[in-house]
C-alpha cells in the first residue's frame, strides 16, 4: 500500500495532520542515515511549514562543520551546543525540525520536544543505514576502522530511547516522498483509538 501511495499528500490528510499538531512542531529523530534531513525537508514542503535541521543550524552559527566542531571542542561541547540549538528551534514556532542523530538521547532535549513537538522516529535497519552513510563522509562518530560495528552499537544503545518518540515510521528504500506521506498519515491518525479516558 505504502509503496504505491501518491507522492503528493491529499490535502484533507494534510489538514488532518495539521489539526492534530495543533500548532506543535514535528521533530524527526533517528540514527545517522535514517533520512531525517532528506525526509524532513520534504515533509516541511508538504505541511507548508518552515524547515530546520539542527546540524545545519549549528554549522551556520559556529561557522564550522560538525567534524570540525568535534575536533576542536569535543563531543560533550557539541552536545551542549546541540541542546541549546534545539531548545531555541523548538521555541521559535511551528516547524519541521530534523535533529542530529544523538540529540534525542539527552533527557533535556526529549523534555523540550515533548512540550513543543510531536516526535517521529525514522527507524531503519543496519544495511540501509550503512549504505546511506557510505555515500558521504562528515560523520565524526563513524570515522573508525569499523563503522558498521559502531553503528550496530549505536543501534543497541539508542533504539530503546528513540522508541520513546510519539510515532515510528520505517525508513526504507522508497522515495523520500513516500516516507513523508506516511508521516503525514500517522500524524493525521494520531489520537484515533489511542484515548483511554473517553475524551
Ligand atoms: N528515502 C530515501 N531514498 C533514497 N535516498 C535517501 C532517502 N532518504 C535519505 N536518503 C539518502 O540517504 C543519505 C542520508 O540521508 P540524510 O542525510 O537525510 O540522513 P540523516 O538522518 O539526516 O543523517 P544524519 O543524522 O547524519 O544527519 C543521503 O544521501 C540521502 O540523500
Ligand atoms: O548520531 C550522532 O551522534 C550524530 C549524528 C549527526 O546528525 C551529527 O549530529 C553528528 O555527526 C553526530
Ligand atoms: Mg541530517
Amino acid at each position: 500500500m505504502s509503496a504505491t501511495a501518491p507522492t503528493n499528500a491529499p490535502q484533507d490528510t494534510v489538514a488532518a495532520a495539521l489539526a492534530q499538531l495543533a500548532g506543535r512542531s514535528v521533530a524527526l529523530v533517528g540514527l545517522m542515515g535514517a533520512g531525517k534531513t532528506t525526509v524532513g525537508r520534504r515533509l516541511a514542503q508538504v505541511l507548508a511549514l518552515p524547515f530546520h535541521d539542527s546540524d545545519h543550524e549549528i554549522e551556520a552559527a559556529s561557522r564550522m562543520s560538525v567534524p570540525e566542531l568535534f575536533a576542536a571542542y569535543g563531543e560533550p561541547e557539541f552536545r551542549a551546543l546541540e541542546a541549546r540549538v534545539i531548545s531555541r528551534l523548538a521555541e521559535e514556532g511551528q516547524a519541521v525540525i530534523s535533529t542530529g542523530g544523538g540529540a534525542y538521547m539527552r533527557e533535556e532535549t526529549r523534555e523540550r520536544l515533548r512540550e513543543r513537538a510531536v516526535s517521529v522516529w525514522l527507524k531503519a535497519d543496519l544495511d540501509l543505514l550503512m549504505e546511506r552513510v557510505s555515500r558521504r563522509t562528515g560523520r565524526p562518530l563513524l570515522k573508525t576502522h569499523d563503522p558498521r560495528a559502531v553503528m550496530r552499537d549505536l543501534m543497541d544503545k539508542r533504539y530503546p530511547i528513540y522508541g520513546l518518540a510519539d510515532l515510528t515510521v520505517q525508513s526504507r528504500n522508497v522515495k523520500r516522498e513516500v516516507i513523508a506521506q506516511e508521516i503525514v498519515e500517522q500524524l493525521a491518525a494520531m489520537g484515533q483509538g489511542s484515548r483511554t479516558d473517553g475524551a
